[in-house]
């Protein structure tokens, strides 16, 4: 049985694999599982259960389980109305009215590019059906969309080195600049970028296989019984298994340049900044633009997305992320910040009221630690780690031009970074980005 790497075996900060779950707290009443879903989140107003083999919407067979996140579960099905054979994934969210926006979202940028001219427009899923399911726990809004293999995060932990081919990490870094850009075009903001939500494709040999083969060369459905504590029964709306998810991915360091093509997922936080003013951010603390914490007034913006999109890219070269912390905190993100890119803008320096805990007005550690610049954390996070795996380095011209780059979409004040057209414009994406996408 092959079975999807776990995420409670990391061996780096859990900030390099985003699985951001509410903390909210919950009771548990039931025997935790390992890699499924909270099962305490089968309630009124959350996850709808599911069993493999039903069929939603009297066309969509469930095959096996995609995965789960804080909103939804996301099931493989197989759309027995379509002509030729295919398989899809079927996002069910928990049923509560304000997690309706993915859909408003995807069907707005389908709308906006029905032709698909956009580049940015083949990495944003197209949405192919839309539907309501009632259940025991509600009703239950259900989106289309293709089948990806895996995360890049998954990739990741699937693998002893972590790192991804050059010529992949160029393609995946470009592919999601260009969906970026396109988002930006059409007004709207991802708001959670990371590197969980950045899925690579399913090949399409995977397409022609019929339930029976998939399950011969994955592995049948793994179905784990669901006990409440106590010996007290199940509720309604509580399945009586739950199904771990499919396996469809690969190491990191085997993909190939041929199957880098990407999917930007989980549109559940974007908005039109146009339309909605939002403030609050749930995009991993590691990946958030500094005026989050220190200007909370000012609303979320495309340039938030921009500073989250430098650290992702960064980290799609590396090994590990560009700021770091084990158990991030809102301070520990500033000193990192701060450490790499040097002094804040002044008005934000005066209003950090712990900024004596971490920094002297010298800029110096108070922890007496020589603070990291990015020459050094490209070397430790990407060169160094790249030598030890035996695999291609980050050549000079290329990395000036990505610190040239990087360093453009993390300036502190959001109005002095590049916007999402001036990144697509850049030195690196013509030079290094675009040719890489010719393999794709
Ligand atoms: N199209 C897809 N193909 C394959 N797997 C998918 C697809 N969409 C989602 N998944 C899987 O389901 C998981 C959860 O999806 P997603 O992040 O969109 O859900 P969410 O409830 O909005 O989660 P979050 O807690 O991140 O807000 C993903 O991490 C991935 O493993």
């Amino acid at each position: 049985m092959l079975r999807r790497p776990s995420k409670l075996r990391l061996p780096f900060p859990p900030a390099l694999s985003i699985h951001h779950l509410s903390t909210k707290s919950t009771t548990t009443l039931y025997t935790p599982l390992e890699d499924i879903e909270p099962l305490e989140r089968y309630r009124p107003g959350g996850y709808h259960p599911v069993r493999i083999n039903d069929r939603l919407h009297s066309r969509y067979r469930i095959v096996h389980k995609l995965g789960f996140g804080s909103y939804s579960t996301t099931w493989l099905a197989r759309d027995e109305k379509a002509e030729a054979t295919s398989y899809v994934a079927l996002k069910i969210a928990v049923a509560q009215a304000e997690c309706t926006s993915e859909s408003r979202v995807l069907r707005l940028l389908r709308d906006e590019d029905p032709e698909g001219k956009d580049a940015g427009r083949a990495v944003v899923p197209a949405l192919l059906d839309e539907f309501t399911v009632q259940g025991p726990n509600g009703s239950h809004q259900c989106i289309v969309t293709l089948p990806a293999s895996m995360s890049l995060s998954d990739a990741r932990e699937a693998s002893y080195g972590r790192l991804f081919q050059l010529p992949v990490a160029r393609a995946i870094a470009a592919q999601l600049i260009q969906a970026v850009a396109f988002l930006h075009s059409k007004g709207v903001v991802h708001s959670d970028l990371h590197e969980g939500n950045i899925l690579l494709r399913l090949p399409s040999s995977v397409d022609c296989l019929t339930p029976d083969q998939l399950y011969e060369k994955y592995g049948q459905p793994e179905l784990e019984a669901v006990q409440r504590l106590h010996g007290q029964p199940l509720g309604n709306g509580v399945p009586d298994h739950a199904v771990v998810p499919i396996w469809l991915g690969a190491a990191s360091q085997d993909i190939t340049p041929a199957e880098s093509a990407i999917l930007l997922t989980d549109f559940g936080e974007s908005f039109q900044p146009a339309t909605t003013t939002r403030h609050r951010s749930h995009t991993p603390l590691i990946l958030r633009a500094p005026e989050l914490f220190l200007e909370p007034s000012l609303p979320l913006s495309f340039p938030t997305d921009i500073w989250a999109l430098a650290c992702v890219v960064f980290s799609v070269f590396g090994q590990r992320p560009l700021f770091e912390s084990w158990f991030p905190s809102q301070d520990e993100v500033l000193q990192e910040q701060i450490d790499m890119l040097g002094q804040l803008p002044p008005g934000w320096w005066a209003s950090w009221k712990t900024r004596g805990n971490f920094f002297d007005e010298r800029l110096e550690r108070v922890d007496g630690e020589p603070r990291r610049p990015w020459a050094e954390r490209f070397e430790y996070s990407i060169q160094v780690p790249r030598r030890l795996c035996g695999m291609e380095e980050v050549g000079d011209r290329e990395k000036a031009a990505l610190e040239d780059l990087l360093l453009s979409m993390l300036a502190f004040k959001p109005t002095h970074r590049l916007d999402a057209r001036q990144v697509l414009q850049s030195k690196w994406m013509t030079r290094w980005g675009l040719p890489a996408l010719e393999w794709t």
